[in-house]
């Protein structure tokens, strides 16, 4: 489902390219007449064919932007490789992390990148220089793991520091790591750092694309966890709970501790556990946040924010588990009791019971004893709780019951019978801003929410559901969503997506007219004028921007995480580049389909925007805008996401025929 999955996109920036759709006819003979792609039939052109990733040097700490670090060690040092190939929540990640500057498209990269030699400092590609440095507390310092990148470049350092400091504290808690957790317990393994697999987030990559190397940890489900205990939440009383964490500026900006021993950083997750860190487990008892569940003492999942069995969200937690000093001036839990070294604490043990046998090493008794009793008191929780935990369980959709309620509790902003001129909710904005260049007349002084059924008929959006259905008719996922990108070509095809514009070449012509594009540009061109409106902005400092797609949603169940599109998200977390998002729906709520409301998650409840055909939704793309989508029941949804940025490098050309 990521429209930055595009499969075949030209290089350079859509700006500067003369020409926008991309036809290399000789390669790709297009077949005549135009007929629906088929598997068999298609050549695709995925620079996603994945090349095995390039073995490189590890990459030095001193040289990368931890941040970017984790993502591209994440890929096992194969910088050429992560971000030649990265998967759309790849780069969301390192765009993420470097906040800006970094290149929104793989094809905007040299499709060959050098090496990172052995030895010599490495010459890493483009995206790194752009980076920002951002300093990150030390692990000596910081008593505290700063979330997952923290606590990668802990793992990092560990080779090193291990030389120098015999048995450092970095040495010992790798080891630790490795032996309980990733199953590599074998002496002299080489020390591996933890594979970090960003999550599905509403449009991620199909897990395939990014295969797991070497044993990986063993998962329990979450089942197995228990209620968080109190969280230290850096978060002011009465403070909506998307409203950030205080603490330390930095990376750890947005840094929430979990607990004593585990905070995350909400701003340097990766894929759909970013969107799970970014607020959400933070929330004490609050929201989505009331989901939360705890693996380990210094732990805890969003279940709702994605599948709770997804080893993405468990390996961060993983990496959160960090020991604090010990001797008499080590932390105390508010108990009085001295926080317990890694090796003691239960994560490993959730993380892996098999592995954990696999690579155990002669222990002290009292340890033992110690994971018995937390053994035993899991087993009473797990019976006691049971019902707390089950009623927290996922449901098929991934949001746990009763976390966000279904029906009922919801408020309704725009009911699909409702002939809404203008409807707008303003809200405070969120922080998500500030950590982006400001773009004067365009960047979100004034957030909010707005519904308008006033600025395309249903006539129009009726045209416009045609041209999705002719193009989307092509192709079309395996699962409940398919896209179709006119500015790209990309179109989903069975779990991946072919380049339309590639594969048609000039027949495309047989598909769609001058016409139909003339409407599509005209369209988006009003909306853009309402946001500009309504946000008191200027319509001429906003860019288009990607992805801007058809969507196409069925109750036919995901087949990669492409089609899991009703997780809850924040765009400008997703996408990066978006400052304004907007939907066109082209087909009814209730009439074409059921399910598949849109869903605006606030603290207090939920509002729901019920599509209808050429109804405009639209909204800043911060968190103060978290939403989703609900799973389509029965029927077939159509829409338009329509994207704007502030920043002119973030914009795309509307497409043309010809
Ligand atoms: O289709 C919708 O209603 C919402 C889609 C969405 O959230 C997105 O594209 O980011
Ligand atoms: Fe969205």
């Amino acid at each position: 489902h990521p429209p930055q999955s595009h499969p075949s996109p030209a290089p350079g920036s859509a700006l500067t390219r003369p020409r926008l759709i991309p036809h290399p006819p000789q390669s790709h003979p297009s077949p005549a007449p135009v007929t629906p792609l088929t598997r068999s039939s298609h050549t695709p052109h995925p620079p996603q064919a994945h090349p095995s990733p390039t073995p490189g040097s590890p990459l030095t700490r001193r040289r990368f932007a931890p941040h970017l670090l984790q993502v591209l060690r994440a890929r096992r040092g194969a910088l050429q490789v992560q971000v030649h190939q990265a998967p759309p929540h790849a780069l969301a990640s390192i765009a993420l992390a470097c906040r800006r500057g970094v290149p929104a498209h793989p094809a905007r990269l040299p499709l060959s990148l050098p090496r990172c030699p052995g030895t010599a400092r490495p010459r890493p590609a483009v995206p790194v220089f752009r980076c920002p440095r951002v300093p990150v507390p030390s692990l000596r310092r910081s008593r505290l793991c700063a979330g997952s990148s923290h606590s990668l470049s802990v793992a990092e350092r560990v080779p090193q520091a291990g030389r120098r400091a015999g048995q450092g504290e970095a040495r010992r808690a790798h080891r630790s790591r490795r032996r309980r957790c990733d199953g590599s317990a074998a002496a002299g393994a080489a020390p591996r750092p933890r594979q970090r697999r960003a999550g599905p987030g509403p449009r991620g990559p199909p897990a395939q694309q990014v295969p797991a190397r070497g044993p990986g940890p063993h998962l329990l489900p979450l089942s197995r966890g228990r209620p968080c205990p109190g969280p230290v939440a850096l978060r002011l009383p009465g403070e909506p709970w998307w409203g950030g964490g205080r603490a330390a500026p930095g990376p750890g900006e947005n840094r929430v501790c979990l607990s004593r021993v585990c905070c995350v950083c909400p701003d340097q997750g990766a894929g759909g556990t970013r969107v799970c860190l970014y607020r959400v487990c933070c929330a004490p008892n609050q929201g989505p946040g009331g989901t939360r569940v705890c693996l380990s003492r210094g732990c805890c999942v969003c279940p709702d924010q994605g599948s709770g069995r997804d080893p993405r969200v468990f390996v961060l937690c993983v990496l959160c588990s960090k020991p604090g000093p010990r001797g008499p001036g080590a932390p105390r839990y508010r108990s009085g009791r001295a926080f317990p070294a890694l090796t003691s604490l239960t994560g490993p043990v959730l993380c892996s019971l098999r592995s954990a046998r696999k690579g155990r090493v002669p222990q002290d008794p009292r340890g033992r004893w110690l994971k018995a009793a937390i053994l035993l008191l899991l087993l009473f929780a797990a019976a006691g709780g049971g019902f707390v935990i089950w009623s927290r369980l996922p449901t098929q959709d991934g949001i746990p019951e009763g976390a966000i309620p279904e029906d009922g509790v919801t408020e309704v902003l725009a009911h699909h019978n409702d002939n809404l001129r203008d409807k707008f909710v303003e809200i405070p904005c969120s922080e998500d801003y500030d950590s982006h260049k400001r773009f004067a007349g365009c960047t979100p002084r004034k957030c909010g929410r707005g519904v308008t059924d006033a600025v395309i008929t249903r006539e129009e959006a009726e045209r416009i559901r045609r041209i999705a259905e002719r193009g989307l008719s092509l192709g079309g996922s395996d699962g409940g969503a398919s896209i179709l990108d006119l500015h790209s070509g990309a179109l989903s095809l069975g779990k991946h997506f072919v380049n339309l514009y590639r594969y048609f070449g000039d027949k495309i012509q047989d598909i769609f007219t001058e016409e139909d594009f003339a409407l599509y540009r005209d369209v988006r061109q009003r909306i853009q004028q309402r946001i500009a409106q309504v946000f008191g902005i200027s319509s001429s400092a906003m860019y288009l921007t990607k992805p801007t797609f058809f969507s196409r949603m069925n109750s036919t169940g995901a087949k990669t995480t492409h089609d899991e599109y009703w997780h809850p998200h924040v765009d400008k977390v997703t996408y990066g580049s978006f400052d304004y998002t907007s939907l066109l729906y082209l087909s009814d709520y209730s009439k074409d389909f059921g399910g598949g409301r849109f869903v605006f998650m606030d603290a207090d409840s939920n509002k729901t925007v019920e599509p209808r055909a050429g109804r405009v939704a639209f909204f800043t793309s911060g968190s103060e805008n978290l939403h989703r989508v609900e799973k389509v029941q029965w029927g077939t949804r159509f829409a338009v996401t329509i994207s704007f940025s502030c920043d002119p490098e973030h914009g795309i050309r509307d497409p043309f025929l010809g």
